[in-house]
């Protein structure tokens, strides 16, 4: 029997961000583990036109939840959807609600947060700081609470090479950062943003280190623990592989480098990427919560989720093995062939932005213009190089995260929780995972049907023959405009096709006395 399952059953559990890609999938897990536990209150707001409880139903009506609903029919029951907005100071909670979490909850995983990298710092702070604040002042006043699991980011410090599993305290304490939003306008709050985020790349990353400060100020006498995950990639294994349902990570360029929009990155092949996958995040998480609540670590632990000490991959492996996915499995209705070229020079780079992505979309622009439909293929571009420029921080360099906390929580559980809730990230079989990932992309992302697949192929085939043609049509004038300006190129001309006609003379000879 796993403790870990038996630890959360009857429990009354609040996840904030339990709508987001690393919320629907501890929940699934812990339906699945634990069905027998009281109660899962979620903090949700209504989103593009739909109600808190029609958010709710979708997620129990995804794929994602199958196996719940035969492990634990009475799912609908167990989650209680309460609405909710980080965004307000009081999170907006109606009284009796707020009275029911505060005397009820037993286990808080706070999932919850803006992770936007170029979110404006005062939505930044208020989401990932002062909601965190918030809701340690919630937690201090929740008589049955067991333990409260904060997710900040292994990036909260990419600044430093070398991380370590303690804060690393900013130079402005949080407080006033949370203070000086309330009073600072937009313009200041721009102006002094580089500033304060100092040599970290965004406002994401500046403030999941304020979150985790805020953590270690407030803690007072809870039970805390803070996950550190690296990348989130789809899930490994559970409930099964492949399955991702936002853009965020890696996923959107595996999408814009499948249809072929994106051919080229300025990326560090033999840097490490340093993915994870979402279960192996949340088996953690669990055994963390079981493990804080149980074992009441004298400290705040801080637990890094990463691979790159245990398993590493780097960039231009991954590459490979997506390229390869695509050749197996590619996406339908792609704008040019896949193709991935990982440059870490700024000048190559640039130009192969101009020449594999801007030139063709601007060519194509021209061709939607001439059959008299609106231009577009420009704009999408644009987008697509201002989301990559903003990943390429990441991966252009290495860190060094250390997993003593994590390790150690490894060797503390019984076989059957190492099994059960398995976040040894040492038996990733890596190649597997990644075409897993890319077919997963392609069916819970992108929902393409596996029946298109030779349809898809054709059209590659398609491009290629269209790309031949393009590439020899292009020589063809670029040489016959050098003829028409070079002595020199005339004379090369001369010499190859009167080498031509020779030749073809030589053949034709014998062949005539046959005759
Ligand atoms: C040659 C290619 C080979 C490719 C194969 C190999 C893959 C290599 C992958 C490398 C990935 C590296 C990833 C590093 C990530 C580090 C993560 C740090 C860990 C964390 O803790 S944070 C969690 C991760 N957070 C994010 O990933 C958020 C990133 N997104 C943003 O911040 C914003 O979306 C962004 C980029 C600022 C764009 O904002 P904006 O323009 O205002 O608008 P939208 O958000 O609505 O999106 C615009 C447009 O872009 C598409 N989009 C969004 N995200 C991505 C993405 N990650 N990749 C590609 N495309 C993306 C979105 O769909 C929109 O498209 P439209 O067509 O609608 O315009
Ligand atoms: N994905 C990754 O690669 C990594 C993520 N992390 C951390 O993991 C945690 C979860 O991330 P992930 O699941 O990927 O993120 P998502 O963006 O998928 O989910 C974010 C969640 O926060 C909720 N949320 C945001 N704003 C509000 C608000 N104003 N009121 C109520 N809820 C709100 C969202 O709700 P709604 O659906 O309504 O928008 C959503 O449920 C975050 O703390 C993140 O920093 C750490 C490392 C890597």
């Amino acid at each position: 029997m796993s403790m870990i399952a038996a630890f959360y059953s009857g429990k009354s559990i609040l996840i904030t961000g339990a709508t987001g890609f690393m919320g629907k999938v501890l929940m699934e897990k812990l339906f699945r583990t634990s069905p027998d536990l009281k109660v899962i209150y979620i903090l949700v707001r209504p989103k593009a036109g739909q109600t808190t409880q029609q958010r709710v139903f979708q997620i129990l009506n995804s794929q994602l939840f199958q196996q719940v609903k035969e492990v634990c029919p009475n799912v609908h029951e167990k989650i209680r959807a309460i609405y909710a907005d980080l965004n307000h100071n009081d999170f907006a909670i109606n009284k009796e609600d707020m009275q029911e979490l505060l005397s009820c909850t037993n286990i808080i995983f706070h999932c919850a947060a803006t992770v936007r990298f170029d979110d404006h710092l005062r939505h930044a702070v208020q989401l990932n700081v002062t909601a965190t604040q918030q809701l340690l002042l919630m937690a201090s006043q929740m008589p049955k609470l067991e333990a409260f699991i904060h997710i900040s980011t292994a990036f909260s410090n990419c600044n430093l090479k070398h991380i370590d599993e303690v804060i690393y305290p900013c130079p402005v304490e949080p407080k006033k950062i949370i203070d000086s939003m309330e009073w600072l306008d937009d313009a200041i709050i721009d102006e002094i943003t580089p500033k304060l985020i100092g040599d970290r790349p965004n406002t994401y990353t500046y403030t999941k280190a304020l979150g985790e400060m805020v953590v270690q100020q407030e803690s007072g006498n809870l039970n805390i623990a803070i996950i550190r995950p690296s990348i989130v990639g789809a899930t490994w294994q559970e409930p099964f592989p492949g399955w991702v349902d936002n853009l965020n990570g890696p996923s959107g360029l595996i999408i814009a480098a499948g249809k072929g929009f994106l051919r080229s990155i300025r990326a560090t092949p033999m840097a490490v990427a340093d993915l994870v996958p979402v279960d192996t995040v949340v088996n953690l998480t669990l055994a963390v919560g079981w493990y804080t609540a149980v074992h009441r670590p004298k400290s705040t632990l801080i637990y890094h989720c990463t691979s790159g000490n245990l398993n590493p991959c780097n960039w231009g492996k991954m590459g490979l093995q997506v390229l390869a996915t695509f050749e197996k499995a590619p996406f339908e209705r792609a704008f040019r062939r896949p193709h991935a070229d990982f440059t870490s020079n700024l000048i190559t780079s640039q130009y192969w932005n101009a020449v594999s992505h801007r030139a063709p979309a601007i060519i194509y622009d021209f061709y939607l213009r001439l059959t008299g439909r609106k231009p577009r293929m420009t704009k999408v571009m644009n987008r697509l190089l201002r989301t990559v420029s903003m990943l390429e921080y990441f991966v252009n360099r290495s860190w060094e995260w250390s997993t003593y906390n994590t390790e150690m929580l490894m060797s503390e559980l019984s076989p059957e929780d190492q099994r059960v809730f398995n976040f040894d990230v040492r038996q990733l079989n890596w190649l597997e995972y990644i075409e897993n990932y890319v077919l997963g992309v392609k069916k819970y992302l992108l929902k393409e049907d596996m029946a298109g697949i030779p349809e898809a192929k054709q059209h590659l085939k398609r491009l290629r023959n269209i790309h031949y043609l393009f590439n020899t049509a292009l020589f063809l004038i670029a040489w016959r405009l050098l003829i028409a300006r070079s002595q020199m190129a005339r004379n090369v001309w001369f010499f190859i096709v009167s080498f031509c006609y020779k030749f073809l003379s030589y053949f034709r000879a014998p062949s005539t006395l046959k005759v």
